[in-house]
Protein backbone atom coordinates (compact mmCIF):
# COMPACT_ATOMS: atom_id res chain seq x y z
CA UNK A 1 0.00 0.00 0.00
CA UNK A 2 1.54 3.56 -0.54
CA UNK A 3 0.85 5.89 2.11
CA UNK A 4 1.20 8.92 -0.38
CA UNK A 5 -1.56 8.05 -2.52
CA UNK A 6 -4.12 10.10 -4.95
CA UNK A 7 -7.74 9.38 -3.47
CA UNK A 8 -10.75 10.86 -5.45
CA UNK A 9 -8.60 13.13 -7.03
CA UNK A 10 -6.66 14.24 -3.78
CA UNK A 11 -3.30 13.43 -2.49
CA UNK A 12 -3.18 11.82 0.59
CA UNK A 13 -0.51 10.98 3.37
CA UNK A 14 -2.14 8.03 4.51
CA UNK A 15 -5.62 9.39 5.55
CA UNK A 16 -4.98 13.00 5.80
CA UNK A 17 -5.99 15.18 2.49
CA UNK A 18 -2.86 17.26 2.14
CA UNK A 19 -5.05 20.32 1.58
CA UNK A 20 -5.82 19.74 4.78
CA UNK A 21 -2.34 20.54 6.22
CA UNK A 22 -1.71 23.15 4.21
CA UNK A 23 -4.38 25.15 5.05
CA UNK A 24 -4.28 24.22 9.00
CA UNK A 25 -0.47 24.58 9.41
CA UNK A 26 0.12 26.56 6.21
CA UNK A 27 3.23 26.13 3.39
CA UNK A 28 5.75 25.17 2.83
CA UNK A 29 6.16 21.80 5.26
CA UNK A 30 7.31 18.61 5.46
CA UNK A 31 4.96 15.67 6.15
CA UNK A 32 6.12 12.54 7.06
CA UNK A 33 4.14 9.16 7.50
CA UNK A 34 4.62 7.08 10.56
CA UNK A 35 2.82 3.62 8.48
CA UNK A 36 5.56 4.05 5.89
CA UNK A 37 8.62 4.68 8.59
CA UNK A 38 7.20 1.46 10.04
CA UNK A 39 6.90 -0.82 6.58
CA UNK A 40 10.55 -0.07 6.04
CA UNK A 41 11.99 -0.12 9.25
CA UNK A 42 10.10 -3.73 9.51
CA UNK A 43 10.89 -4.64 5.69
CA UNK A 44 15.33 -3.68 6.18
CA UNK A 45 15.46 -5.73 9.42
CA UNK A 46 13.19 -8.67 7.10
CA UNK A 47 16.00 -8.60 4.99
CA UNK A 48 18.49 -9.14 7.78
CA UNK A 49 16.42 -12.20 9.33
CA UNK A 50 20.06 -14.12 8.41
CA UNK A 51 21.75 -11.70 10.06
CA UNK A 52 21.91 -13.42 13.84
CA UNK A 53 23.09 -11.01 15.84
CA UNK A 54 23.05 -7.51 15.10
CA UNK A 55 21.90 -3.91 15.76
CA UNK A 56 20.11 -1.55 13.01
CA UNK A 57 21.45 2.22 14.03
CA UNK A 58 19.44 4.45 12.11
CA UNK A 59 21.37 7.08 10.50
CA UNK A 60 20.11 10.35 12.43
CA UNK A 61 22.10 12.89 9.61
CA UNK A 62 19.12 11.56 7.25
CA UNK A 63 16.01 12.58 9.22
CA UNK A 64 16.88 13.80 12.89
CA UNK A 65 13.23 14.70 13.44
CA UNK A 66 12.30 13.68 17.25
CA UNK A 67 9.22 12.10 16.28
CA UNK A 68 10.86 10.13 13.66
CA UNK A 69 13.54 9.27 16.04
CA UNK A 70 10.88 7.88 18.59
CA UNK A 71 9.47 5.86 15.42
CA UNK A 72 11.83 4.33 14.95
CA UNK A 73 12.92 3.51 18.61
CA UNK A 74 9.82 2.04 19.12
CA UNK A 75 10.78 -0.27 16.01
CA UNK A 76 13.71 -1.29 17.83
CA UNK A 77 16.47 0.58 16.14
CA UNK A 78 18.93 2.16 17.62
CA UNK A 79 20.96 5.35 16.40
CA UNK A 80 24.21 6.40 14.45
CA UNK A 81 25.58 9.93 15.00
CA UNK A 82 28.02 11.94 14.33
CA UNK A 83 27.84 14.99 16.56
CA UNK A 84 26.84 15.48 20.10
CA UNK A 85 23.32 17.26 19.04
CA UNK A 86 22.38 13.88 17.22
CA UNK A 87 23.14 11.84 20.37
CA UNK A 88 21.20 13.87 22.04
CA UNK A 89 18.49 13.61 19.98
CA UNK A 90 19.02 9.78 19.92
CA UNK A 91 18.69 9.49 24.01
CA UNK A 92 15.89 12.38 23.77
CA UNK A 93 13.69 9.77 21.70
CA UNK A 94 14.65 7.14 24.23
CA UNK A 95 17.44 5.23 22.51
CA UNK A 96 19.69 3.02 24.86
CA UNK A 97 23.13 4.64 25.20
CA UNK A 98 24.34 1.01 24.54
CA UNK A 99 22.63 1.09 20.82
CA UNK A 100 24.22 4.44 19.62
CA UNK A 101 27.04 4.48 17.48
CA UNK A 102 29.14 7.21 17.36
CA UNK A 103 30.88 8.42 13.56
CA UNK A 104 32.76 11.23 11.61
CA UNK A 105 36.09 12.62 11.25
CA UNK A 106 35.71 15.44 13.54
CA UNK A 107 34.66 14.45 16.86
CA UNK A 108 35.58 16.93 19.32
CA UNK A 109 37.17 16.31 22.70
CA UNK A 110 34.08 17.74 24.06
CA UNK A 111 31.62 15.50 21.60
CA UNK A 112 33.83 12.16 23.22
CA UNK A 113 33.91 13.06 26.34
CA UNK A 114 29.65 13.65 26.51
CA UNK A 115 29.72 10.35 24.49
CA UNK A 116 31.73 8.40 27.16
CA UNK A 117 29.35 10.09 29.54
CA UNK A 118 26.50 9.15 28.11
CA UNK A 119 27.87 5.39 27.45
CA UNK A 120 27.48 4.68 24.20
CA UNK A 121 27.71 1.54 22.60
CA UNK A 122 30.43 1.89 19.96
CA UNK A 123 32.72 4.63 18.64
CA UNK A 124 33.80 4.33 15.38
CA UNK A 125 37.47 5.73 15.01
CA UNK A 126 38.51 7.78 12.05
CA UNK A 127 42.02 8.22 12.23
CA UNK A 128 45.40 6.91 14.52
CA UNK A 129 44.77 10.72 16.07
CA UNK A 130 41.11 10.17 17.61
CA UNK A 131 42.14 6.82 18.86
CA UNK A 132 44.69 7.92 20.94
CA UNK A 133 42.85 10.74 21.93
CA UNK A 134 39.98 9.11 22.91
CA UNK A 135 42.05 6.72 24.93
CA UNK A 136 43.46 8.86 27.00
CA UNK A 137 40.56 11.12 27.47
CA UNK A 138 38.73 7.24 28.56
CA UNK A 139 41.47 5.85 30.58
CA UNK A 140 41.36 9.08 32.77
CA UNK A 141 38.22 8.92 33.70
CA UNK A 142 38.64 5.00 34.68
CA UNK A 143 36.50 3.62 31.22
CA UNK A 144 37.67 1.79 28.25
CA UNK A 145 35.77 3.25 25.27
CA UNK A 146 34.38 0.53 22.68
CA UNK A 147 35.27 1.49 19.79
CA UNK A 148 35.86 -0.20 16.40
CA UNK A 149 38.39 1.33 13.69
CA UNK A 150 36.93 2.48 10.29
CA UNK A 151 38.88 1.78 7.34
CA UNK A 152 38.58 3.33 4.07
CA UNK A 153 38.57 0.26 1.58
CA UNK A 154 39.27 2.67 -1.68
CA UNK A 155 36.25 1.36 -3.32
CA UNK A 156 33.92 3.56 -5.84
CA UNK A 157 30.23 3.35 -4.53
CA UNK A 158 29.21 4.62 -8.40
CA UNK A 159 26.99 7.44 -6.51
CA UNK A 160 27.51 11.02 -6.45
CA UNK A 161 31.01 12.68 -5.96
CA UNK A 162 29.59 14.64 -3.05
CA UNK A 163 28.45 11.60 -1.25
CA UNK A 164 30.83 9.27 -2.07
CA UNK A 165 33.01 7.67 1.38
CA UNK A 166 35.01 5.24 0.58
CA UNK A 167 37.75 5.93 -2.03
CA UNK A 168 41.43 6.88 -0.93
CA UNK A 169 41.23 10.27 -1.49
CA UNK A 170 37.96 10.81 0.55
CA UNK A 171 38.74 12.07 4.29
CA UNK A 172 36.91 9.11 5.86
CA UNK A 173 38.35 5.68 7.47
CA UNK A 174 42.21 4.59 7.71
CA UNK A 175 43.32 3.35 4.59
CA UNK A 176 43.71 -0.64 4.06
CA UNK A 177 47.46 -0.29 4.21
CA UNK A 178 47.35 0.88 7.60
CA UNK A 179 44.59 -0.52 9.12
CA UNK A 180 46.63 -3.07 10.66
CA UNK A 181 49.62 -1.39 12.12
CA UNK A 182 46.48 1.20 13.32
CA UNK A 183 44.84 -1.11 15.03
CA UNK A 184 47.68 -2.95 17.11
CA UNK A 185 48.80 0.33 17.90
CA UNK A 186 45.48 1.38 19.62
CA UNK A 187 44.04 -2.20 20.60
CA UNK A 188 47.08 -1.63 23.34
CA UNK A 189 45.55 1.18 24.74
CA UNK A 190 44.07 1.30 27.73
CA UNK A 191 41.04 3.68 27.55
CA UNK A 192 39.96 1.48 24.79
CA UNK A 193 37.89 -1.90 23.99
CA UNK A 194 38.88 -1.82 20.02
CA UNK A 195 37.01 -4.77 19.30
CA UNK A 196 36.43 -4.21 15.51
CA UNK A 197 36.16 -2.43 12.00
CA UNK A 198 33.65 -0.42 10.37
CA UNK A 199 32.91 0.71 6.74
CA UNK A 200 30.24 2.56 5.12
CA UNK A 201 31.36 3.81 1.60
CA UNK A 202 28.64 5.95 0.34
CA UNK A 203 24.99 6.92 0.16
CA UNK A 204 22.73 6.09 -2.40
CA UNK A 205 24.44 2.93 -3.98
CA UNK A 206 22.03 1.59 -6.84
CA UNK A 207 24.36 -1.40 -7.12
CA UNK A 208 25.28 -4.00 -4.52
CA UNK A 209 28.61 -4.92 -6.24
CA UNK A 210 30.90 -2.19 -4.73
CA UNK A 211 29.21 -2.79 -1.37
CA UNK A 212 30.29 -6.47 -1.50
CA UNK A 213 33.55 -5.76 -2.57
CA UNK A 214 34.40 -3.69 -0.08
CA UNK A 215 32.64 -5.91 2.91
CA UNK A 216 35.14 -9.12 1.04
CA UNK A 217 37.98 -6.58 2.06
CA UNK A 218 36.57 -6.20 5.88
CA UNK A 219 36.57 -10.15 5.63
CA UNK A 220 40.13 -10.07 4.54
CA UNK A 221 41.31 -7.39 7.32
CA UNK A 222 39.30 -9.52 9.91
CA UNK A 223 41.02 -12.77 9.07
CA UNK A 224 44.35 -10.80 9.57
CA UNK A 225 43.87 -9.26 12.21
CA UNK A 226 42.51 -12.07 14.39
CA UNK A 227 45.93 -14.28 12.67
CA UNK A 228 47.74 -11.02 14.86
CA UNK A 229 46.33 -12.00 17.89
CA UNK A 230 43.15 -9.69 18.26
CA UNK A 231 39.69 -10.81 19.44
CA UNK A 232 37.08 -9.19 16.37
CA UNK A 233 33.94 -9.66 17.96
CA UNK A 234 32.22 -6.72 16.02
CA UNK A 235 31.40 -5.06 12.37
CA UNK A 236 29.84 -2.51 11.18
CA UNK A 237 28.68 -2.21 7.49
CA UNK A 238 27.62 1.06 7.63
CA UNK A 239 24.41 2.52 5.36
CA UNK A 240 24.04 3.76 1.84
CA UNK A 241 21.32 1.40 0.41
CA UNK A 242 19.73 3.41 -2.52
CA UNK A 243 16.42 4.79 -2.68
CA UNK A 244 13.98 5.64 -5.99
CA UNK A 245 13.71 9.13 -7.18
CA UNK A 246 12.49 8.42 -10.24
CA UNK A 247 10.40 5.84 -12.55
CA UNK A 248 13.30 3.00 -13.39
CA UNK A 249 15.53 3.59 -11.08
CA UNK A 250 15.50 0.56 -9.55
CA UNK A 251 18.16 -0.14 -6.58
CA UNK A 252 18.40 -3.51 -4.36
CA UNK A 253 15.73 -4.36 -2.26
CA UNK A 254 16.50 -4.62 1.52
CA UNK A 255 15.97 -8.54 0.76
CA UNK A 256 18.70 -8.30 -1.78
CA UNK A 257 20.93 -6.64 0.07
CA UNK A 258 20.13 -9.12 3.42
CA UNK A 259 20.93 -11.94 1.18
CA UNK A 260 24.31 -10.47 0.33
CA UNK A 261 25.31 -9.73 3.54
CA UNK A 262 24.48 -13.03 5.13
CA UNK A 263 26.49 -14.95 2.14
CA UNK A 264 29.26 -12.91 2.65
CA UNK A 265 29.60 -12.40 6.48
CA UNK A 266 28.52 -16.13 7.51
CA UNK A 267 31.75 -16.95 8.62
CA UNK A 268 32.63 -13.94 10.81
CA UNK A 269 30.95 -14.64 13.87
CA UNK A 270 30.42 -11.35 14.80
CA UNK A 271 27.77 -8.57 15.86
CA UNK A 272 26.98 -6.71 12.92
CA UNK A 273 25.85 -3.39 13.03
CA UNK A 274 23.79 -1.37 10.20
CA UNK A 275 23.45 2.37 9.91
CA UNK A 276 20.38 2.79 7.21
CA UNK A 277 19.46 6.28 7.14
CA UNK A 278 17.81 7.15 3.46
CA UNK A 279 16.35 3.59 2.66
CA UNK A 280 14.27 4.33 6.10
CA UNK A 281 13.20 7.53 5.84
CA UNK A 282 13.71 8.63 2.23
CA UNK A 283 10.42 7.89 0.52
CA UNK A 284 8.39 8.25 3.65
CA UNK A 285 8.20 12.48 3.38
CA UNK A 286 7.23 15.27 0.87
CA UNK A 287 7.94 18.41 0.97
CA UNK A 288 4.15 20.21 0.44
CA UNK A 289 4.46 23.32 -1.65
CA UNK A 290 2.34 26.36 -2.99
CA UNK A 291 2.45 27.61 -6.36
CA UNK A 292 3.10 31.59 -5.55
CA UNK A 293 2.77 32.34 -9.11
CA UNK A 294 3.59 30.87 -13.00
CA UNK A 295 5.66 33.33 -15.18
CA UNK A 296 6.45 32.99 -19.16
CA UNK A 297 9.92 31.86 -19.58
CA UNK A 298 12.03 34.38 -22.01
CA UNK A 299 12.90 32.08 -24.41
CA UNK A 300 12.25 28.78 -22.70
CA UNK A 301 9.59 26.63 -20.79
CA UNK A 302 7.10 28.85 -18.28
CA UNK A 303 9.00 29.11 -14.31
CA UNK A 304 6.52 27.43 -11.65
CA UNK A 305 7.56 29.54 -8.57
CA UNK A 306 6.59 27.81 -5.70
CA UNK A 307 6.68 29.01 -1.84
CA UNK A 308 9.52 25.98 -1.28
CA UNK A 309 13.45 26.89 -2.24
CA UNK A 310 16.69 25.61 -2.12
CA UNK A 311 16.89 26.43 1.68
CA UNK A 312 14.33 24.43 2.66
CA UNK A 313 15.56 21.75 0.37
CA UNK A 314 18.77 21.31 -0.90
CA UNK A 315 19.12 18.44 -2.95
CA UNK A 316 18.79 19.49 -6.06
CA UNK A 317 20.78 22.65 -5.93
CA UNK A 318 23.74 20.74 -3.76
CA UNK A 319 23.89 17.33 -6.28
CA UNK A 320 21.42 18.13 -9.03
CA UNK A 321 18.97 15.70 -7.79
CA UNK A 322 15.88 15.00 -8.97
CA UNK A 323 13.17 14.91 -7.15
CA UNK A 324 8.99 14.06 -8.17
CA UNK A 325 7.17 17.23 -8.29
CA UNK A 326 3.51 16.61 -8.36
CA UNK A 327 0.11 18.75 -8.38
CA UNK A 328 -2.19 17.49 -4.85
CA UNK A 329 -5.23 17.66 -7.21
CA UNK A 330 -3.87 16.86 -10.49
CA UNK A 331 -6.40 18.22 -13.22
CA UNK A 332 -5.11 15.73 -16.04
CA UNK A 333 -3.33 18.65 -17.97
CA UNK A 334 0.40 18.81 -18.27
CA UNK A 335 3.07 21.10 -18.65
CA UNK A 336 6.54 21.45 -19.83
CA UNK A 337 8.21 24.07 -17.19
CA UNK A 338 11.25 25.09 -14.84
CA UNK A 339 10.33 24.98 -10.86
CA UNK A 340 11.82 27.24 -9.35
CA UNK A 341 11.88 28.47 -5.47
CA UNK A 342 11.99 32.27 -4.62
CA UNK A 343 15.37 32.45 -3.82
CA UNK A 344 17.74 35.24 -5.27
CA UNK A 345 19.88 32.86 -7.36
CA UNK A 346 19.82 30.39 -10.21
CA UNK A 347 20.60 27.55 -8.33
CA UNK A 348 17.36 27.61 -6.46
CA UNK A 349 15.80 25.63 -9.08
CA UNK A 350 14.10 22.13 -8.15
CA UNK A 351 13.69 20.89 -11.78
CA UNK A 352 14.41 22.14 -15.41
CA UNK A 353 12.12 21.78 -18.81
CA UNK A 354 10.28 19.46 -16.66
CA UNK A 355 7.02 17.42 -17.94
CA UNK A 356 4.51 17.58 -14.97
CA UNK A 357 0.99 18.00 -14.10
CA UNK A 358 -0.05 21.36 -15.22
CA UNK A 359 0.07 24.09 -12.11
CA UNK A 360 -1.64 27.80 -11.18
CA UNK A 361 -0.52 30.22 -8.68
CA UNK A 362 -2.45 28.85 -5.29
CA UNK A 363 -2.25 25.73 -6.72
CA UNK A 364 -0.54 22.88 -3.98
CA UNK A 365 2.01 20.36 -5.21
CA UNK A 366 4.81 18.31 -3.69
CA UNK A 367 8.51 17.34 -4.05
CA UNK A 368 8.64 13.55 -3.10
CA UNK A 369 10.95 11.25 -1.97
CA UNK A 370 11.87 14.32 0.57
CA UNK A 371 11.93 12.47 4.32
CA UNK A 372 15.89 11.91 3.97
CA UNK A 373 18.18 14.66 3.96
CA UNK A 374 15.31 17.43 3.75
CA UNK A 375 14.43 19.25 6.70
CA UNK A 376 17.69 18.55 8.53
CA UNK A 377 19.48 20.05 5.31
CA UNK A 378 17.57 23.52 5.71
CA UNK A 379 19.39 26.35 6.46
CA UNK A 380 17.82 30.00 6.78
CA UNK A 381 19.35 31.51 3.69
CA UNK A 382 17.23 34.36 2.53
CA UNK A 383 16.32 34.86 5.89
CA UNK A 384 13.54 32.55 5.39
CA UNK A 385 12.89 30.61 8.36
CA UNK A 386 13.06 26.73 8.78
CA UNK A 387 9.82 25.44 7.89
CA UNK A 388 7.22 22.85 9.89
CA UNK A 389 7.17 19.08 9.94
CA UNK A 390 4.28 17.16 10.35
CA UNK A 391 3.69 13.62 11.02
CA UNK A 392 0.98 11.61 9.95
CA UNK A 393 -0.42 8.95 11.86
CA UNK A 394 -3.94 7.36 10.04
CA UNK A 395 -6.62 9.97 9.68
CA UNK A 396 -4.97 11.52 12.38
CA UNK A 397 -1.63 14.00 12.19
CA UNK A 398 0.49 16.58 14.68
CA UNK A 399 3.06 19.10 13.74
CA UNK A 400 6.26 17.39 15.71
CA UNK A 401 8.42 20.37 14.42
CA UNK A 402 7.60 24.14 14.41
CA UNK A 403 8.01 26.70 11.72
CA UNK A 404 10.89 29.08 13.23
CA UNK A 405 10.03 32.13 11.59
CA UNK A 406 12.83 34.76 10.08
CA UNK A 407 11.76 36.90 13.11
CA UNK A 408 13.31 34.10 15.85
CA UNK A 409 16.36 33.45 14.59
CA UNK A 410 17.00 37.63 14.19
CA UNK A 411 16.00 37.93 17.80
CA UNK A 412 19.42 35.13 18.46
CA UNK A 413 21.06 38.22 17.04
CA UNK A 414 22.48 41.32 18.35
CA UNK A 415 24.30 44.75 17.45
CA UNK A 416 27.06 45.49 19.53
CA UNK A 417 26.48 48.70 21.94
CA UNK A 418 29.93 49.73 20.51
CA UNK A 419 28.40 49.66 17.09
CA UNK A 420 24.85 51.03 17.81
C1 LIG B 1 28.94 6.74 8.57
C2 LIG B 1 27.61 6.78 7.89
N1 LIG B 1 26.69 5.87 8.22
C3 LIG B 1 25.46 5.87 7.64
C4 LIG B 1 25.11 6.79 6.68
C5 LIG B 1 23.74 6.71 6.12
O1 LIG B 1 23.72 6.56 4.79
P1 LIG B 1 22.36 6.33 4.01
O2 LIG B 1 21.41 7.40 4.37
O3 LIG B 1 22.81 6.41 2.62
O4 LIG B 1 21.86 4.98 4.39
C6 LIG B 1 26.05 7.75 6.27
C7 LIG B 1 25.77 8.68 5.16
O5 LIG B 1 26.14 8.36 4.02
C8 LIG B 1 27.33 7.76 6.92
O6 LIG B 1 28.23 8.68 6.60
N1 LIG C 1 23.13 14.67 2.03
C1 LIG C 1 23.28 13.62 1.08
C2 LIG C 1 23.59 12.32 1.73
C3 LIG C 1 24.77 12.39 2.62
C4 LIG C 1 25.11 11.12 3.24
C5 LIG C 1 25.89 11.40 4.47
N2 LIG C 1 26.88 10.41 4.79
C6 LIG C 1 22.07 13.51 0.18
O1 LIG C 1 21.16 14.24 0.32
O2 LIG C 1 22.00 12.72 -0.70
Amino acid sequence: MDHFALRDGVLHAEDVPLPRIAEEVGTPVYVYSRATLERHARVFAEGLADVPDKLIAFAVKSNPNLAVLKVLQRAGFGADVVSGGEMRRALAAGMAPEAIVFSGVGKTMHELSEALDAGIGQFNIESREEGRELAELAAARGQSAPACLRINPDVDAKTHEKISTGKAENKFGIPLIHARDVFAELAGLEGLDLRGVAVHIGSQLLDLEPLETAFGKVGELVADLREAGHTITHVDLGGGLGVPYKAGENPPSPAEYGAMVARVTKDWGVHLTFEPGRVIAGNAGVLLTRVVRVKRGGNGPPFVIVDAAMNDLARPALYGAWHDFEAVEPSGERLTANIVGPICETGDTFARDRECDALKSGDLAVFRTAGAYGATMASSYNSRGFVAEVLVDGDKYAVVADRIDAGAIMDAERVPEWLA
